[in-house]
């Protein structure tokens, strides 16, 4: 695959102010990114782009790793860019880098912007440690009579002793990991953007860049930091972003955003479950097919041409379905009106079950059960409003039935069995179904 918008990329990326602009402790806003997006162009073959070249036809497919991107970022935030493979995290960071050039939208930065990128690919293989650090510290706007000053705390952050005065190709990747990352913030920059590095260091590392990224924080740095691991987007990060196929999907508080995501990959994951296994839940289940279709609320007349007693269930504060998905209950309270109609004037009861997506009960209650009978309307129909107020649940899929039973609550009159899914985030993430009523001491 090919780029033809960026040429050689740098990777150990740090860039001056740009515009002239002045390095200013008052400007709020360090990143301005709007509408940006980034084509690559992919060619059949080195023939087929060299041929663009000549003739300046189009002979090649576009692939748009990132589309309409618009945020911006505030001194001293440390957002989070979470995503799928793919998703389009590494594109975004090399262009707030200044490594790659926006096809489309524009990028305003102000200040020292470092990128940690692909670790190590800024330093000469030939070369020491040490004698990379010059090296690499040329390209990064540290000259030699700063570099002889930063380098005893540079080495001694990098923890590699000896090791400094071997060739970098002798290096593992958590060595060359160590000695990028003492070298990249061995000045504060007003933005500092770092791709998976701490995925690769050991865990004493680790937690050394941690310390040293929380520090610059609390010193006003914006930090951009992508990861692939919800511990350290939680502990270093106020500010999430979701990517989605190239687009924000969410941008805000991390739990809630850490949150939406964790519920995104868990479904996908028990999707690809679900694919994987051979499936006979319709013989068990008539009315859940395991479709998307079977998700969405139907009208009643649609969904049972004969359930004559039960004349709506709504489920308030529901997003819209995206793609397919079950809609996001998009409130603590779960509050569920079911009216229906009994038989002449006799008061019926109502049920509602919630189960988990794949069917484990989590919890049924009746009227009858709590002595809480429905209140007839003026068209003579009956009306329960069912509160779960602060949803106990953790975030997941869930699957809900009404029912309607006689008055004495011992006959069935009809069924909406599994008849919506929804989806919930409960801000807190903590693994589990359900958070019991319970005390510390
Ligand atoms: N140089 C390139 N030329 C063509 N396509 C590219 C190039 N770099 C990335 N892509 C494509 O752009 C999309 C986004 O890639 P990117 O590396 O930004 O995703 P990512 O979210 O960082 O993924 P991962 O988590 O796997 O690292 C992907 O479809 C990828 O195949």
């Amino acid at each position: 695959m090919t780029d033809t918008a960026s040429s050689s990329t740098p990777v150990l990326g740090a860039h001056e102010p740009e515009n002239g602009q002045p390095e200013s402790s008052h400007a709020e806003v360090v990143l301005k990114a709007q509408q940006m997006g980034k084509e690559y162009k992919l060619y059949p073959s080195a023939r087929q782009r060299l041929k663009a070249l000549v003739t300046g036809g189009a002979y090649h497919r576009s692939h748009w790793a990132l589309q309409d991107v618009s945020f911006e970022l505030q001194r001293g935030q440390c957002i989070g860019v979470i995503g799928d493979n793919g998703a389009g995290k590494s594109t975004l960071l090399k262009l707030l880098a200044g490594t790659l050039q926006p096809s489309t939208g524009t990028l305003e930065r102000v200040g020292r912007v470092t990128a940690i990128l692909e670790l190590g690919a800024g330093f000469h293989p030939d070369f020491s440690g040490r004698e990379n650090l010059y090296f690499a510290g040329s390209m990064i706007g540290i000259h030699h009579a700063q570099m002889a000053e930063l380098e005893t705390e540079i080495v001694e952050f990098a923890g590699l002793g000896d090791a400094m005065n071997r060739p970098v190709k002798t290096y593992s990747s958590g060595m060359v990991v160590r000695l990028a990352f003492a070298l990249m913030t061995a000045i504060q920059p007003d933005v500092l953007i770092v791709d998976e590095a701490l995925a690769v260091g050991d865990q004493p590392f680790q937690k050394k860049c941690v310390e040293r990224i929380t520090a610059f924080k609390e010193n006003g740095c914006t930090i951009l930091f992508c990861s692939h691991s919800p511990y350290h987007i939680r502990t270093l990060c106020d500010t999430a972003m979701w990517l989605h196929k190239g687009k924000i999907e969410a941008f805000g508080q991390t739990e809630e955003v850490l949150g939406a995501y964790l519920t995104h990959t868990r479904i996908l994951l028990q999707e690809q479950e679900q694919a994987a296994e051979p499936t006979n839940e319709g013989a068990t289940d008539k009315n859940t097919e395991g479709n998307a279709a079977s998700q969405k609320p139907t009208p009643v007349s649609a969904r049972h041409a004969d359930a004559a007693h039960i004349i709506n269930v709504e489920v308030s504060h529901l997003l819209e379905d995206k793609e397919g998905q079950a809609p996001l209950l998009n409130s603590k309270d779960l509050i569920v009106t079911i009216t229906a109609r009994g038989n002449g004037a006799e008061c019926p009861n109502v049920g509602f079950m919630i189960e988990q997506s794949k069917g484990v009960g989590i919890t049924s209650l009746a009227t009858h059960e709590d002595k809480a009978s429905p209140k007839q309307l003026e068209d003579g129909s009956w009306q329960s409003i069912l509160t779960f107020a602060d949803l106990p649940l953790h975030s997941g899929q869930y699957v809900i039935s009404a029912f309607l039973f006689d008055e004495s609550g011992l006959v069935v009159y009809d069924e909406w069995l599994r008849f919506m899914h929804i989806r919930f985030l409960n801000p807190t993430l903590m693994p589990g179904l359900v958070k019991l009523p319970h005390t510390w001491a």
